[in-house]
């Protein structure tokens, strides 16, 4: 069997704030799905602003460190950086020699790291011709413009055709495809281009991305290129799949927050949803905010302690049943977008058993109004019509995660208000609304609650940063159409406190 990942190894300096050099090697690796190990060649203290000191480490323990890898571990790929002194550039070509002598020949991508973004030497003027060395037993040569400028011993190239030039002529002389960074050129674009022995140039154009977050941008790019290529046809498909990227890791590295200088890119900038909250703790507050404003409302406040009149009692269910049957079809849309069987199982059920609520509520309001001659009242009050209106648009226009989202708050909010009002209302069979109440603040609807914002944290977890900014608005308005529903009816002065009597049809429980 072969193995699961390629087993990529990075010899280079350190950054201990993370954002170039073996430490951003690591991350690159990782978020190309590769098995990451790393030899250090240097200690650098260095941060987003410069680096403070260099400590190069004896070349024997380099070598240690290099065998102690080899010894043990297949290397697939091998991505160099920072190099530092002629004697670590000559223990690393010694060590590449040993591997072939035996037999191995990993993939081996040079970046021939020289001078930081920061402006930083990292390399001595002596190293440099051990580096040119070390170019001809690389697979790949990765240099930004005075990097080549410094291997062709030529001056820097001022145009994209000059670099072209001197980068043909250094695959030639070497043997070695070089892959030439245009970051430094400046201009609208950043192109890249791959240029073989042979001559042949395969360019690899991107944007520029107007950001400072370019700490450890080549590092990045080399290590990705070294993570993908074991497991790609070719170099040109490596390199546009890194390249892309990076792109995106630069956009998204000023996020991070990370240093006051040239700030790191973000390496998982593709999977968002690695490490972020679930989506139910993120709009918790805008949950819980709801629930406050609810019970202080008039008509929760009346409702909590029995003082509601019961015609408003029964205006309020007759909303809550119109509301149920537009409810009942968003969810019933949910349960058709929902990407397994458990969700669309959750939701159909959901559907069925709001349906099965509102039909005994029209019957018992059927019964009374025949009993005691009331009328039926009008239709779906404008507060009513306009929370079913924007359930229904979610559901027409909305991903499956954003019909959940737009759901959420009738289970959330109900229950969460439900707890609080049954803590309050003491001993529910002497209390005139004590079925509502014990209905949503039982332990039945509150594990139903839970599996809904399960299903919401599910939906949230693969999406990317809009989507998940969708989620939150969706639900945010949804809240807002709740606490409207119970503003909706006034407990108007009057008629005393509701008898039992009057009460045995009008609250229904779902
Ligand atoms: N502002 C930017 N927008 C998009 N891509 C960029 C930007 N800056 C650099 N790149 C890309 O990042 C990669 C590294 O480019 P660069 O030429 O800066 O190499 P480098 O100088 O070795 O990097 P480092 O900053 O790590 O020293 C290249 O693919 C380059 O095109
Ligand atoms: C250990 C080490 N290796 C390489 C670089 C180059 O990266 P950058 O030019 O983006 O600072 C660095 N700063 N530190």
């Amino acid at each position: 069997m072969s193995p699961s990942r390629v087993r990529a190894l990075s010899i280079a300096g350190t950054d201990p704030t993370g954002g170039a050099g073996i430490q951003a090697d690591l991350k690159s690796f990782a978020a190309h799905g590769a098995y990451g190990m790393a030899v250090v060649t240097a200690l650098v203290a260095q941060n987003t602003r410069g680096v403070r000191a260099v400590h190069v480490p004896e070349p024997e323990f380099l070598r240690a460190q290099l065998e102690a890898v080899s010894d043990d571990v297949t290397v697939d790929s091998v991505k160099i950086g920072m190099l530092a002194t002629p004697q670590v550039a000559h223990e690393v070509t010694a060590w590449l020699d040993r591997q072939r002598a035996a037999g191995r020949s990993p993939v081996v991508v040079l970046d021939p790291v020289m001078v930081a973004t920061s402006g930083d030497r990292l390399l001595d003027r002596e190293a440099e011709i051990a580096v040119r060395e070390l170019v001809g037993r690389a697979d790949l040569v990765t240099p930004n413009l005075p990097e080549l400028a410094v291997l062709v011993d030529e001056p820097r190239a001022q145009t994209w055709a000059q670099a072209l030039d001197q980068a043909t002529r250094l695959a030639r002389g070497s043997g070695t495809t070089v892959l030439l960074k245009g970051g430094h050129l400046g201009g609208p674009t950043s192109p890249d281009a791959l240029v073989g022995p042979d001559g042949a140039v395969v360019e690899v154009a991107a944007q520029r991305v107007a950001s400072t977050s370019t700490h450890g941008t080549g590092c990045s790019l080399s290590a990705a290129v070294a993570a993908l290529r074991p497991a790609r046809d070719g170099w040109p498909e490596a390199v546009r799949e890194a390249k892309q990227w990076l792109t995106g890791a630069i956009a998204a590295g000023a996020r991070l927050e990370v240093g006051a200088g040239h700030g790191p890119v973000d390496h998982l900038h593709h999977a968002p949803g690695l490490g972020a909250r679930p989506f139910t703790a993120q709009v918790a507050g805008l949950v819980a905010d709801a629930v406050e404003r609810s019970q202080d409302l008039p008509f929760v406040r009346a409702l909590a302690d029995g003082s509601l009149p019961v015609d408003r009692f029964e205006e309020y269910v007759r909303q809550d049943a119109l509301y149920l049957t537009g409810y009942a079809r968003v969810l019933a849309r949910a349960s058709e977008l929902a990407p397994d069987g458990e969700s669309q199982a959750f939701f159909a059920r959901g559907a069925a058993a709001c349906l099965d609520v509102e039909r005994r509520l029209h019957e018992q309001r059927l019964a009374r109004s025949a009993r005691d001659g009331s009328r039926q009242g009008a239709g779906a009050s404008p507060v009513t019509t306009a929370y079913v209106d924007h359930l229904l648009a979610v559901a027409a226009t909305g991903s499956y995660a954003d019909v959940v989202a737009a759901v959420l708050p009738c289970y959330w909010v109900y229950a969460d208000l439900g707890a609080r009002l049954r803590a309050r209302a003491g001993d529910l069979t002497a209390h005139p609304y004590g079925d509502w109440v014990g209905t949503y603040g039982d332990e039945e609807f509150a594990a139903l609650t839970a599996q809904a914002r399960a299903h919401a944290d599910a939906a949230g977890r693969s999406l990317d940063a809009a989507g998940r900014a969708r989620m939150c608005e969706v639900l945010a308005v949804s809240c807002e159409h709740e606490v409207a529903f119970f503003d909706q009816v006034r407990p108007a002065p009057g008629p005393a406190r509701a008898t039992s009597d009057e009460l045995v049809n009008a609250g229904v429980p779902a």
